[in-house]
């Protein structure tokens, strides 16, 4: 037996020291390692208080049992009271490297900035709406012109003729009683922005039915967001959201499939480059008013993925991507790289691209920039479906880094060219379970990525519709759902995300050396709060 045992040992030891954060956590500090032993006692003592399976929750299908790692929109709540939860909102997280701009401030938020624009109508396709049909009718929204501002009062009036505009602060002011007046707004528009538990697990509970929710997501904010002055707030609010977060640098996915945005005069006809102008703009003055307060670490800045959707022809396709071949001659410090989003196993494949996507290599070298693509690819639980087969696509086409990879973890060669060539795989662990890829945290794929010398960034994706803002709900999900886990496998996700950014070589050893500052101010956050409490109970 002792003989066994000692094998054990040996195997596990030597199983754990191929995994990535095995180095890293040799080479922690002292107090880092204190600061780890508390994460992973508090760990142990919330499963056995929050993650019990004894605390029943409401869930569509009834009360359920409750696990670390469990389905997200489920367990928001407690995750939320969790002191491991109150730690990782304080830990510097480095990039956020995955998100979609569209899809990055909270619901209520983008709803309070609309209803400052007196511009900003809404209206509807229904006669008439009640509450059955509060959750499938939803509202349309735009900025219009002031020669068709209307007065009509009122979106739920008997009289309410279908696809005619209201004022949003009528509609708000005076909706029906019995749909809970204006709070019954916010609350139909809100639920319209996000996608509830009893959708995700239970009305919509497969991939193709949730992105049918998910989609319609984006048909409602496009209209209050794609509106110049709200824009600019949008983006305001996300930058310093994301900063609050303890995340220092962001490079959204932004979507220029509209060639124009709504202007203040509520014409439809700002081009793209002023988008970036106003982009640019904004981060500048988020920068300086950070700076100003002495935050200078905290803000690193921000880069731009150009994308459009992957519904467009190839034809169209030229045009974007003339269009980007521009803006990055315009702005050349703001273009990190292009992509095609949309989902995947519905949409057109990178193969149907190829041409033009070769072209736009050529072209680069033509005109002496560098627009790296930075693909979505595998985003699917299929295994040689068109999604799955787009990760050949996208590795061939040399993209920097790939866009969810799902399902990389099927394909050897794959995964031995990412590990070889420093592909780094976004990885967005709430996306992919509230778009049912994945049932729980325990069940995804992210351990045999990792574990086999794949660099991955930990992504939020679309915070505002699942909810999960900032980094640090991703983070609770991935921490919680392993025995194994350290502050190390915390640290090798945040500094990858620098490593993996579209940050030039300086600009990374700025953002290293500011990162390396405020982890030590976080472990000893760390020690300080519950130092006592922890360290002293696991000596
Ligand atoms: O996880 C994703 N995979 C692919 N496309 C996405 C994902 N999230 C959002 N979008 C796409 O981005 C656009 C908004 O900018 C949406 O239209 C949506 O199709």
């Amino acid at each position: 037996m002792e003989t066994y045992l000692k094998r054990r040992s040996e195997l596990i030891a030597q199983d754990r020291a191929l995994r990535p954060d095995h180095a890293i956590a040799k080479a922690l500090s002292a107090d880092e390692q204190k600061a780890s032993e508390i994460l992973r006692s508090i760990r142990a003592s919330e499963d056995r208080t929050v993650w019990n399976g004894k605390l029943p929750v409401k869930h569509i299908h009834g009360p359920q049992q409750m696990f670390p790692g469990m389905e997200f929109l489920t367990a928001r709540d407690s995750i939320v009271n969790t002191k491991l939860f109150d730690i990782l909102s304080k830990m510097p997280k480095g990039g956020l490297l995955h998100a979609h701009l569209d899809a990055t401030v909270r619901a209520d938020v983008l709803l309070r900035l609309a209803l400052e624009q007196p511009a900003m109508h809404v209206r509807m396709p229904s006669a008439s709406l009640n509450a059955s049909t509060l959750k499938t009718v939803l509202p349309e929204f735009r900025a219009l012109p002031k020669n068709q501002w209307t007065t009509t009062g009122s979106i739920t009036d008997a009289a309410y003729t279908p696809n005619t505009w209201v004022p949003i602060q009528n509609a708000r002011s005076n909706f029906g009683a019995e749909l809970g007046g204006s709070s019954g707004f916010d609350r139909w528009v809100i639920d319209a922005l996000m996608i509830d538990p009893s959708e995700a697990y239970g009305t919509h509970n497969t991939t193709a039915k949730i992105w049918e929710k998910f989609q319609s997501t984006f048909s409602v904010s496009d209209g209050l967001i794609r509106f110049v002055p709200i824009w600019t707030q949008y983006v305001r609010e996300f930058l310093l959201s994301s900063v609050e977060d303890g995340i220092s640098y962001v490079e959204p996915r932004i979507l220029f499939w509209f060639k124009y945005m709504v202007g203040e005069d509520g014409e439809e006809n700002v081009p793209h480059r002023v988008w970036f102008q106003i982009y640019d703009r904004v981060l500048n003055e988020v920068k300086e008013e950070l700076e100003k307060q002495g935050r200078d670490d905290e803000v690193i800045g921000s880069k731009i993925i150009y994308s459009t959707l992957r519904n467009v022809t190839c034809e169209e396709l030229e045009w974007y991507l003339e269009d980007c071949l521009a803006l990055k001659q315009e702005f050349p410090h703001l273009v990190a790289g292009f992509d095609l989003v949309g989902h995947e196993d519905s949409l057109k494949p990178l193969i149907y691209y190829a041409e033009p996507l070769l072209k736009f290599v050529e072209r680069q070298k033509e005109l002496g920039v560098h627009i790296p693509f930075i693909f979505h690819a595998g985003e699917t639980i299929g295994d040689g479906g068109v999604a799955d087969m787009n990760l050949y696509d996208a590795i061939l086409m040399g993209t920097q880094r790939i866009g969810h990879g799902f399902s990389i973890a099927k394909h050897p060669r794959l995964m031995e060219i990412c590990r070889e060539k420093g592909i780094c795989i976004e990885i967005c662990p709430i996306s992919n379970e509230v778009l049912r890829l994945t049932g729980s945290m325990p069940m995804h794929p992210l351990p045999a990525i990792l574990n086999h010398g794949v660099h991955v960034a930990l992504c939020s994706d679309d915070p505002s519709v699942f909810g999960n803002m900032g980094l640090s709900f991703d983070f609770f999900q991935v921490f919680v759902a392993s025995e194994v886990n350290t502050i190390a496998t915390l640290r090798e996700f945040v500094w990858d995300s620098i490593r993996f950014s579209s940050l030039d070589d300086t600009e990374k050893q700025y953002a290293f050396a500011a990162l390396e500052r405020r982890w030590t101010v976080f472990v000893n956050h760390v020690l300080d709060t519950y130092g006592e409490s922890f360290g002293l109970e696991s000596q």
